[in-house]
């Protein structure tokens, strides 16, 4: 039996198991393999797989997003009118044959937009494999729907990005879960779980071979999430749903549609909403443009750098020069992060967005 086979024979049998105390365990174990195999599945064959197709995309810009949806929902129209590097849009299916990506220029940030041909049920296999790595190295998930089709395109889109490991809009669980060479499994918690218990994570641990581990969970999770814990190759990206062809729909969907969270309601051939989508997505990405400027000297604030949430002035001077940060003696800051215009900080302090930065070197 391939291992695809293997996956549907599991898959069948967790949806025919109901759903119980007496078969929690085995529902448990059932996950637990399922993982494992779709695992196996999405490692490099050795072949390596076809080259070449433009899928080796260089990452570039300072942040990358993906773009997912099905044939024909837009996405070579969206990328035309975001960006300068042009697709070609048709009126029929699978235009999209290679990875073709774009820049949008934002606020000073250059936002690398890369259109992933469609993924269909089942992509987990052969080709899809590498429009799956692409979008995972993404700092943000644009997944594309069609206004007028119905809601079931986007359950199936993010059950396939569940299946290779892609979760959106969740927090990585708050577990501490090490392996050790030995001592057996120490379980703790700290709090009550509700889905979870001693005897489930050792029958998981087990099942995966890991007789010797530290387990420390500080939150409810499911079955499913510890699983992820385990595997440990889970990314948790961001993710905006971009729905299209709103020009074709009643008021009444409209609205419906821009009160889901974390959605936006764009017509690409009627160009609605592209600058608020635009927008939206520098916000998700996290990033922060600064400033900085000489003693005596104005800032210059066409140019800019950009760094990512949470960054410290030492990022910042990293990002200016790599010799920076040795030469440093203390920064004066002037904006939002500052108590006092300007407040003299050191290396670790963190920056807001549009601060200014003034470097003052040891003499
Ligand atoms: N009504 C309407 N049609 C649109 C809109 N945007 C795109 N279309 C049409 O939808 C069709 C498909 O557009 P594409 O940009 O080729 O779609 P795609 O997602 O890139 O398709 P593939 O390349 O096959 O994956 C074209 O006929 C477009 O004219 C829109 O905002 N409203």
């Amino acid at each position: 039996m391939g291992i695809t086979e293997k996956i549907s024979e599991i898959e069948k049998e967790i949806s025919r198991t109901q759903k119980n105390k007496a078969t929690e365990y085995h529902l448990g174990l059932l996950k637990a393999k399922l993982a494992k195999y779709r695992v196996q599945l999405l490692e490099p064959t050795k072949s390596g797989g076809a080259k070449g197709d433009g899928f080796d995309v260089m990452k570039s810009g300072d942040a990358r997003v993906a773009l997912i949806g099905f044939p024909s929902v837009g996405k070579s129209t969206l990328l035309n009118k975001l960006t300068k590097t042009h697709s070609e849009a048709g009126a029929y299916e699978f235009t999209t044959l290679t990875c073709i990506p774009g820049k949008i220029e934002h606020n000073g940030a250059n936002i690398q937009l890369l259109d992933l041909p469609g993924i269909i049920e089942g992509a987990a296999q052969g080709r899809g494999r590498q429009v799956i790595a692409v979008a995972r190295t993404a700092d943000l998930v644009l997944m594309m729907l069609d206004a007028t089709k119905s809601g079931q395109q986007r359950t199936l889109l993010e059950r396939e990005l569940e299946a290779v490991g892609i979760r959106l809009n969740t927090d990585k669980p708050n577990v501490y879960f090490k392996v050790k060479k030995g001592g057996g499994i120490a379980f703790n918690s700290t709090m009550k779980l509700t889905h979870l218990n001693e005897k489930m994570v050792y029958h998981i641990l087990h099942d995966y071979k890991i007789f010797n581990a530290e387990v420390l969970v500080r939150q409810d999770i499911t079955v499913d999430e510890f699983i992820d814990v385990v595997l440990g190759n889970r990314k948790y990206i961001k993710c905006l749903y971009c729905y299209n062809k709103i020009d074709s729909i009643s008021i009444e969907e409209l609205d419906h549609l821009a009160r889901e969270p974390n959605s936006i309601a764009i017509s690409c051939e009627m160009d609605l909403n592209l600058d608020y989508l635009v927008d939206q997505i520098w916000r998700n990405l996290n990033l922060l443009r600064v400033y900085t400027k000489k003693r005596g000297e104005y800032p210059d604030f066409d140019g800019g750098l950009i760094v990512r949430k949470g960054s410290t002035v030492e990022h910042v001077c990293h990002a200016v020069h790599r010799s920076l940060v040795d030469e440093f003696r203390y920064a004066l800051v002037w904006g939002i992060s500052a108590k006092h215009n300007p407040q003299r900080v050191g290396l670790s302090h963190i920056i807001e967005n549009e601060d200014v930065i003034q470097v003052v070197k040891k003499k």
